[in-house]
């Protein structure tokens, strides 16, 4: 078969694995092909406990004859991983169906998921990696960092005026953001393991931080709400509404994940407020942001984002639209949305994932 042909089946995969979201999951696409190269199926993964993109390919593909499924090549963005999570290793499925070849776009190194290939290997299946590396690590480049860093991913919430402010003087700040807005950032919210925000934000709004849809009903799905910060919290708070919280009494963010991670938690949100939010970007701990831009000025009150020890432009914190999970710039509301990650760097030990 013309290389050509698997060149483009992978940046059909690329693209598909472009339709999930990131977090607790890297995003992951797979399109299996024929010997003359023509598409047999597709598939994709949609986000953390859905099916991963090659069972998701291998269910759309139903069977087929033996010798076809041998003659079939499954290209995929990442290696096929090789554990039982909340699915089944999809390395034993590939064996399964019979598929003769495998080529995967970046390694899955360091993960309790990883040995895909080996597995696929010892079981005569035909395996290449390599193949559109770059972009397959550029398309999960934070995801990565996170992982090699034993740390959840962690998302932004920035819910802001039009000169950057989270509050006003008098420390009001319920609401900035459109009820369309709220409701987006509550989506995000169920998506999460876990909420972090300082004791500063719980004693100023004695935030209840729960999951809820648009008429204030709690999801099924609820994360863990984090406090950073050593102040107490009264027994009161709303936050504090049942056990599924916690007060980590450290002013260290790198420490706050770790600890998280240890607990099993792979996707947290930073809420705020700004103190919070400034320590978790000055550490370049942020992996992407949704950016709330309400259509106010208030001209005094809480910025944002404190000093980050930027001295001068080159040094700025860089960010770039991020094509995942719709358009980068949404209009919500009265509000826009810009969806946000660090431009890539370096991957230590990899290539290049710019
Ligand atoms: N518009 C929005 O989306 C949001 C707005 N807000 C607003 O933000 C305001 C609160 O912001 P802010 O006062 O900065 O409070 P924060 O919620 O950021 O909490 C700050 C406190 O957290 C503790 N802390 C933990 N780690 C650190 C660290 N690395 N650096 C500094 N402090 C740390 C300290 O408390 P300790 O002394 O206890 O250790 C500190 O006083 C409120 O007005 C709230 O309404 C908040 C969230 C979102
Ligand atoms: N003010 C503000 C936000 N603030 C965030 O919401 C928290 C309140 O959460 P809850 O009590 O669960 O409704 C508050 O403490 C802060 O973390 N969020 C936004 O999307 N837009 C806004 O304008």
């Amino acid at each position: 078969m013309q290389a050509d042909r698997r060149i483009a089946g992978m940046r059909v995969a690329l693209e598909l694995a472009k339709r999930g979201v990131r977090g607790a999951n890297p995003l992951v696409g797979a399109v299996i092909i024929d010997s003359s190269g023509s598409i047999l199926a597709t598939g994709y993964h949609r986000g953390a406990g859905t099916p991963h993109a090659e069972a998701d390919a291998l269910t759309r593909l139903g069977p087929i004859p033996a010798d076809a499924a041998r003659e079939a090549t499954m290209l995929v963005t990442l290696e096929p991983c090789n554990h039982v999570g909340r699915t089944g290793p999809c390395a034993q499925a590939i064996i399964d169906a019979g598929i003769g070849k495998v080529v995967y776009a970046a390694k899955d190194e360091g993960s309790e998921a990883a040995g895909g290939a080996a597995r696929l290997r010892a079981a005569g299946v035909n395996v290449e990696q390599g193949l559109l590396e770059t972009d397959a690590l550029d398309l999960n480049h934070r995801w990565f960092l996170a992982r090699a860093g034993k740390r959840p991913f962690t998302t932004l919430h920035l819910a802001q005026t039009l000169d950057g402010r989270i509050a006003a003087a008098d420390g009001t700040s319920q609401w900035i953001t459109s009820p369309d807005s709220l409701r987006h950032a509550h989506q995000i919210r169920s998506r999460v393991d876990a909420i972090v925000v300082g004791t500063g934000t719980v004693l100023a709004d004695d935030p209840r931080l729960n999951a809820r849809d648009e008429h204030g009903r709690p999801f099924d799905r609820q994360p863990r709400r984090i406090v950073m910060g050593e102040r107490e919290i009264p027994a009161g708070a709303a936050l504090a509404a049942d056990a599924n919280w916690e007060q980590i009494r450290s002013h260290d963010p790198r420490m706050v994940l770790g600890r998280l991670h240890e607990a099993g938690i792979s996707h947290v949100l930073i809420e705020g407020g700004s103190s919070i939010i400034t320590a978790f970007l000055a550490e370049d701990l942020v992996d992407e942001i949704y950016l709330y831009q309400a259509p106010i000025f208030l001209g005094a009150g809480r910025q944002s984002i404190g000093d980050l020890g930027v001295g001068t432009l080159g040094d700025a914190r860089a960010f770039r639209l991020d094509p995942i999970d719709g358009e980068s710039v949404q209009i919500l509301g009265t509000d826009t949305l810009t969806h946000l990650e660090p431009i890539p760097v370096r991957l230590p030990g990899r290539s290049t994932a710019s």
